[in-house]
């Protein structure tokens, strides 16, 4: 072990209520909203190549052209409790906004810089509409906060230079009362999901994501941070030097599952394209289906992870028809088969091929999850030594349970339902412990 001042600042999983209640939580979204929706992936009537979000380097906007986009955020579209409503249909118990992404565009009416919605013919505070919109859908709300800020004239991606070490933490100091402006702006606020910090000038300076952290906590002892934000002094990042995660949850999964269980809490972000956070006009390559989303969902669950899918609002301010209809379907689904989600751990029995196990905290039941219809027709489950299962059923059929067979030692296989509407079903099995 090596001595950090700036290291791990707890260790273990938080046990307190707030924590719990993210762990419970288990599906959120992301908003991904600013002047790059605006542009919508598109500069000068052309596709640009890369994440929607970085448009400004993918296409080489000068700071006057790309700043000329505040005059355009009028979105006469926009209505904060239309997201809401259709995050609510989701099915989504948390939310995470990007208050402001590496563009440097404030959601907000920042006492610190211009650069924000006051200044566009739009003017109101969207952040404030966004908190309140979704605390009445009783959706958590959460803030994405970018370290990286290509606008701000004392942001240094290196500091190599005595005039750069001043402008740094000129910057530190701006970004210190900005994240201190919004957890007093807006209280309801349950965590942070910092993200670019892996430009050389923070992972050299890692005290000042200690800082930062310090910070959250006296204003708030119950907020939330992923590891992400977090740097030690010898520049180890989400883990320091000595292995240990800082901060409240692994943060580094974004656009990727985990093989196995992690050992501690985790977070997944997922995109429905291959790579685009913020609204790309033509979305290319593989899009992924309601299916793909529950099962990736699922599969979070059944690991002890949170999943996070993504929505990039048009730069009118409304949602794109995509959107809304993965919204419909994938609440349909989770109107059913929630009790299998939410509220859910890792199940204690062998992984099988079908899909995936998950066991509610609190009922005792396990659940089921298939994903993957048997040829044989028959779904395999291996019990403990003894254990039995006592019912059967499929969700949104429980009158008509399901008669395992005892295949072999500890072994059982269950006639699997058909298959009717291309989703994934979820069998509930309450189980017996052997003597
Ligand atoms: C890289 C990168 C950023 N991290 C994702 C969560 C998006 O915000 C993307 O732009």
């Amino acid at each position: 072990q090596i001595p950090l001042k700036y290291g791990a600042s707890r260790e273990g999983k938080r046990t307190d209520a707030a924590m719990q209640r993210w762990r419970e939580n288990r599906f959120g979204q992301f908003i991904h909203f600013g002047l790059y929706s605006l542009a919508g992936g598109h500069w000068n009537g052309k596709y640009v190549e890369g994440a929607a979000e970085w448009i400004k380097g993918n296409a080489r906007i000068s700071d006057e052209d790309y700043e000329a986009l505040t005059r355009q955020f009028v979105l006469p579209e926009f209505d904060a409790r239309e997201w809401a409503r259709i995050a609510k249909e989701m099915g989504v118990k948390y939310s995470v906004i990007t208050t402001k992404h590496h563009e440097g565009f404030c959601l907000w009416p920042s006492e610190y810089t211009d650069y924000d919605v006051s200044r566009t013919p739009f003017g109101r505070d969207l952040l404030k509409e966004y908190v309140d919109a979704y605390t009445q859908e009783g959706i958590d709300v959460y803030f994405y906060y970018s370290i990286i800020d290509w606008n701000h004239p004392d942001w240094r991606s290196r500091v190599e230079t005595v005039e750069d070490s001043l402008a740094f933490f000129r910057y530190c100091d701006f970004m210190n009362k900005q994240i201190t402006e919004l957890m007093t702006r807006y209280p309801e606020v349950k965590g942070f999901w910092f993200d670019g910090t892996w430009d050389k000038s923070v992972v050299k300076f890692g005290k000042i994501t200690w800082d930062i952290e310090q910070l959250m906590h006296r204003l708030n002892p119950g907020i939330i941070c992923g590891s992400r934000l977090r740097v030690d002094e010898k520049g180890a990042r989400h883990f320091d030097t000595n292995g240990k995660l800082m901060g409240d949850y692994e943060q580094g999964w974004e656009r990727s599952l985990p093989e196995k269980a992690p050992q501690n809490d985790w977070e997944c972000v997922m995109t429905i394209p291959e790579n685009q956070w913020g609204y790309q006009a033509d979305w290319r390559g593989h899009i992924k289906s309601a299916t793909e989303i529950i099962e990736m969902l699922a599969a979070a669950t059944s690991m002890n992870g949170n999943f996070v899918l993504n929505f990039g609002p048009k730069g009118d301010g409304s949602l794109r028809e995509e959107e809304k209809q993965m919204a419909r379907k994938v609440g349909k689904w989770m109107q059913l088969n929630g009790e299998a989600i939410y509220g859910c751990v890792q199940a204690p029995l062998k992984p099988q091929k079908w899909g995936y196990y998950t066991r509610h905290r609190d009922n005792g039941f396990v659940y089921m999850v298939v994903c993957y219809q048997p040829v044989s027709g028959m779904l395999k489950v291996v019990l403990p030594t003894g254990s039995v299962i006592e019912n059967c059923v499929v969700l949104g059929k429980e009158g008509m349970e399901l008669k395992p067979e005892k295949s072999t030692k500890n072994e059982f296989v269950i006639p699997a339902p058909e298959v009717k509407d291309g989703f994934p079903y979820v069998i509930r099995l309450k189980l017996k412990e052997g003597d």
